[in-house]
């Protein structure tokens, strides 16, 4: 498996919460690499615009007036099958159903407010990156 990137998004709960850096560790203890990152409180047009897939979806509104609430931190990362070890560390999308240990178990206090987000396929990961950073703002880590 080749190395892949993909992007990470630690939502207004976990922001708030201050546990940017345990959730940082856990990327790190898994081999990824974060090779960008920056700080952003979300416009309205910013969330829609990266949720757009969801539009339709009953929670829409909701969803975007979450991810508005307050910082998010925005990172991609680098690493031997990126996408699927980041949703292993995530867990379920529901922390109801989170593995124990897994972030959203740990963090996470319900499917509204769900700490974390991560690209779910590595053509995601590629519109979800150039969505926040240019390809001058990535820095490679490979070695
Ligand atoms: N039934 C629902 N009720 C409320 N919010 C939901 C529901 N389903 C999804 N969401 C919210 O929309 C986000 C995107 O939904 P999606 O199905 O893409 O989940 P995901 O891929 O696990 O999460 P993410 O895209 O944030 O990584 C979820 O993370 C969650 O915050």
């Amino acid at each position: 498996m080749a190395t892949e990137r993909t992007l990470s998004i630690i939502k207004p709960d976990a922001v708030a919460k201050n546990v940017i850096g345990e959730i940082y560790s856990r990327f790190e203890k898994a081999g990824l690499s974060i090779v960008a990152a920056r700080m952003v409180h979300l416009s309205q047009q910013q969330a829609e615009g990266f949720y757009a897939e969801h539009k339709a979806r009953p929670f829409f509104g909701d969803l975007v007036s979450f991810m508005t609430s307050g910082p998010v931190m925005i990172q991609v990362l680098e690493g031997e099958n990126a996408v699927v070890t980041h949703r292993d560390l995530m867990g379920a999308t529901n922390p109801a159903d989170a593995a124990p240990g897994t972030i959203r178990a740990d963090f996470a206090q319900s499917i509204d407010e769900n700490a974390v987000h991560g690209s779910d396929s590595a053509e995601s990961a590629a519109r979800e990156i150039a969505y926040f950073f240019t390809e001058d703002q990535l820095c490679a880590r490979t070695r």
